[in-house]
């Protein structure tokens, strides 16, 4: 099974689609320090999200294993699968191993694989975790993914469908980033106030269709999350792409 994409710029839902120019908008966020945020809101087009979203609603085989935060067992709060090409080291994560499905199982990912490459030239990702969060109550609390087989500057694409969430960013406390921007001594107290306070908490709503990049050093420096809310009352699902390294291509 394979779809075919119609160009974002010709939806077929004029209501939720602003059209024209503001359909390939990217937004990009500098967090300092070398990390980034690029979103753009209208990635996929409207109708085939849906059937991205459908599709992968029915055919992924979700689980939701039991996982391991702060030393205590829990169950994980969201639905959970993962994709990856042969021959890359073992992803593990808050002590869980999942097994590594195909791209080949499941022929609609590569269409999306494919259209973030398009979309983030010289990306070449080559796993994909994916998550389900049946409702409100669905969620993933404060981390970064800053596994080591991700590289120390790891570029993380992220898709989402369906019910619309909340992405949270906020600066990790215990920083090990370098030092803050250099200052001119000769700029007035006022400017260089401006320069050296970040903003240290980020908020995105991640709409359906959309596209997320984490860039540069977010998940050394940030924390992300999708916390609960109490009025999602619908399923979301979202893709992480991320390229391990260290596998047969390097
Ligand atoms: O669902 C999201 O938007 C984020 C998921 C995430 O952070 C992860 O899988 O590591
Ligand atoms: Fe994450």
């Amino acid at each position: 099974m394979s779809f075919r994409f119609k160009p974002v710029s010709q939806p077929s839902n004029p209501e939720v689609n602003e059209g024209g120019e503001k359909d390939k908008q990217i937004k990009t966020l500098d967090l300092g320090n070398g990390s980034q945020i690029l979103y753009m809101p209208r990635f996929l087009s409207f109708d085939d999200s849906w059937k991205f979203f459908d599709y992968l609603n029915s055919h992924i085989p979700w689980t939701r294993p039991t996982i391991r935060v702060f030393g205590r067992s829990c169950v994980q709060p969201r639905d959970t699968c993962y994709v990856a090409s042969p021959g890359l080291p073992e992803l593990i994560y808050s002590g869980y191993k999942p097994h590594a499905y195909s791209w080949d199982d499941y022929p609609p990912l590569k269409d999306i694989l494919e259209a973030v490459h398009e979309a983030l030239p010289g990306s070449k990702f080559n796993s994909l975790l994916l998550n389900r969060y049946e409702g409100g109550n669905d969620n993933v609390g404060w981390h970064a993914d800053d596994e080591k087989l991700y590289g120390p500057t790891p570029e993380i694409a992220s898709v989402s469908f369906g019910c619309e969430r909340d992405f949270l960013l906020k600066k990790r406390p215990n920083k090990s980033s370098q030092p803050q921007e250099r200052r001119s001594d000769d700029e007035p107290a006022s400017k260089r106030l401006k320069k050296c306070c970040h903003v240290d908490q980020h908020s995105f709503t991640l709409k359906h269709g959309s596209l997320l990049v984490m860039r540069g050093y977010t998940q050394r420096d940030w924390l992300h999350s999708v916390p609960k809310r109490a009025k999602a009352e619908v399923t979301r699902i979202n893709l992480t792409f991320r390229h391990v390294h260290g596998g047969v291509q390097g």
